[in-house]
């Protein structure tokens, strides 16, 4: 298992702890406050495919790793629970859990927002109560991607479950739910609530009044014993209980990519981001109404903070980013480490002729299609490695301009700039591509632990840390700016090249494979 181990400028204190449970690793940044980094820890975790499609964690693997990211940050700051006024939570999400809130043990291993298994039980569910309501009542299409799917899964498939928790003696939640209830004391007190952010992420949450949808539930088969409380993003849910920051407020959770949105300052309607890492994620602040999407985009909550009414987002994600290049890596063996793209990519001036759709688990926004597959396409004898570099990088841009697109038709509004964050923008070459893509400017943020960043922000809020949103604003600073160069005429001609390169992945998998 790799650690990453960093530690920043130490500011002065008091500081504010956040916790990222992502997908490959559990973080904990201390931030001082300015929202700079004064120490970093991180551990990466076990991914578990036990069959094609299946995608699991440990649940208790994640837990102790947890702790020990949060006792490292704090040893390497060189601080006390006393400095820390508030520890904020932020975690990959849709990911689901069911676990024995008498015991603490988990019933299962959780099941990945990756994880294609619920693929027929979604049709099934689409055939029965209709796309529609679902779309109408959560912002979401019937997928695989979400959780309560997964929940049902879980109730039919392991034996006895249902029982159990139909009589009150089992909790389901997402990785913030998990975390905040050890956290806050596990078997002793801890407290079982998720965010609206994380809620509106399950198929379960109705977008309009914020609460559990019970027609939903019943459809689904779900029994409401097992649920969260649903609180808003920004509040103090309970205090830390044993552990190194013992007795500190647990102030606040948001999804990972709604923490980003919140890191990145996108408090105004119509600023967006995308985040760039295993996946890709662009969220655009639309206000206070949820606004429908009619192009394949999600509709979510962006964050709540305290009382105050909700904010809502459009969400386009993207399955397969960072994550290909790690397939070029690992399972191609093209390149020795994800840096080496850039350089083997820059190696050429253009992508000869290829065009690479990364479909691997079926294609997510705007298309929604569980029955594509992956496709590398337009190849020759001219196609070098170096070619296929190429497409790859470009395969995270075109995702990105079509959902760029699906935004401005749903919301209105034009991209003028795009924040970005994640481990991809390191990448000169993808950045520039995407810029040229877009036709806009692509700006990346001083700091790029923008997950992090957010999920202390709205933590800090809840304690008074930091006065307001305006407050946090002043500390978003430009590091890095890229401007188009494409002329209109070849990117219209690659545009509808990449376009005809995904028609391609559709329909390879057969509905009863699905
Ligand atoms: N220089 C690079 N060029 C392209 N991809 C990169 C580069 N560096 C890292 N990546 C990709 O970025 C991902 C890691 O980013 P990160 O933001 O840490 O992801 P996550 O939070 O999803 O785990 C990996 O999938 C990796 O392949
Ligand atoms: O943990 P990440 O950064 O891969 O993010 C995963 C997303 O939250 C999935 O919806």
């Amino acid at each position: 298992m790799t650690d990453a181990h960093t530690t920043g400028t130490h500011g002065t204190g008091p500081f504010i702890a956040a916790i990222d449970q992502g997908t490959t690793s559990s973080r904990c940044i201390v931030f001082d406050k300015d929202g700079r980094i004064v120490s970093v820890d991180q551990k990466e975790h076990e991914q578990i495919f036990p069959k094609p499609g299946w995608v699991e964690h440990d649940a208790t693997e994640i837990w102790e790793n947890v702790q020990e990211v949060v006792a490292g940050a704090i040893v390497k700051a060189g601080i006390t629970s006393a400095d820390v006024k508030a520890i904020g939570i932020t975690n990959q999400r849709e990911t689901t859990l069911m676990w024995d809130k008498n015991t603490g043990e988990p019933v299962h291993n959780a099941l990945v927002w990756q994880d294609t298994r619920t693929d027929a039980l979604c049709k099934e569910l689409g055939r029965n109560v209709g796309q529609d309501r679902f779309r109408r009542e959560t912002g979401l299409p019937l997928a695989s991607y979400f959780a309560g799917p997964k929940v049902r899964w879980l109730l039919d498939n392991v034996e006895g479950l249902r029982e159990r928790a139909e009589a009150g003696d089992i909790l389901f939640g997402t990785m913030d739910s998990w975390v905040i209830w050890n956290l806050t004391g596990g078997t002793d007190g801890g407290v079982h609530v998720t965010d609206v952010t994380n809620a509106s992420r399950t198929l379960l949450m109705n977008l309009h009044t914020m609460a559990w949808d019970e027609k939903i539930l019943s459809s689904i088969g779900i029994p409401a014993a097992v649920l969260p409380e649903i609180r808003s993003s920004a509040e103090v849910y309970g205090h830390a209980k044993g552990g190194i920051l013992d007795g500190v407020p647990v102030a606040s959770a948001l999804g990972d990519q709604q923490a980003a949105l919140f890191g990145q300052t996108c408090f105004a309607e119509g600023e967006a981001k995308s985040t760039y890492g295993t996946g890709t994620f662009m969220l655009m602040n639309t206000g206070g109404t949820p606004v429908n999407s009619y192009n394949g985009l999600l509709t979510t909550v962006g964050y709540q903070i305290g009382d105050k009414p909700p904010v809502y987002a459009l969400e386009g994600s993207i399955a397969v980013t960072g994550s290909l290049v790690q397939w070029m890596r690992d399972q191609m063996g093209l390149i020795k480490s994800a840096a080496e793209i850039e350089t083997l990519a820059s190696s050429v001036e253009d992508n000869g002729g290829a065009y690479f759709v990364p479909a691997f688990s079926g294609l997510f926004a705007p298309y929604w299609r569980p029955d594509a597959r992956g496709v590398i396409t337009g190849l020759t004898r001219y196609v070098t490695k170096a070619h296929i570099a190429r497409a790859v990088l470009e395969a995270t841009a075109w995702q990105t301009r079509e959902i760029s697109d699906a935004m401005t038709k749903d919301s209105g509004v034009e991209l003028t700039a795009l924040k970005v964050d994640g481990g991809m923008t390191s990448n000169n070459l993808l950045m520039q591509t995407l810029a040229d893509f877009l036709d806009a400017p692509v700006v990346r943020p001083m700091v790029a632990e923008t997950t992090c960043l957010g999920a202390a922000y709205a933590a800090g809020l809840a304690v008074g840390f930091w006065p307001d949103t305006d407050a946090l604003r002043a500390n978003w600073r430009r590091a890095a700016e890229w401007t188009p160069r494409m002329d209109a005429d070849t990117r219209a001609r690659e545009y509808k090249s990449w376009l005809k390169a995904v028609e391609r992945t559709m329909g390879w998998v057969e509905d009863e494979e699905s």
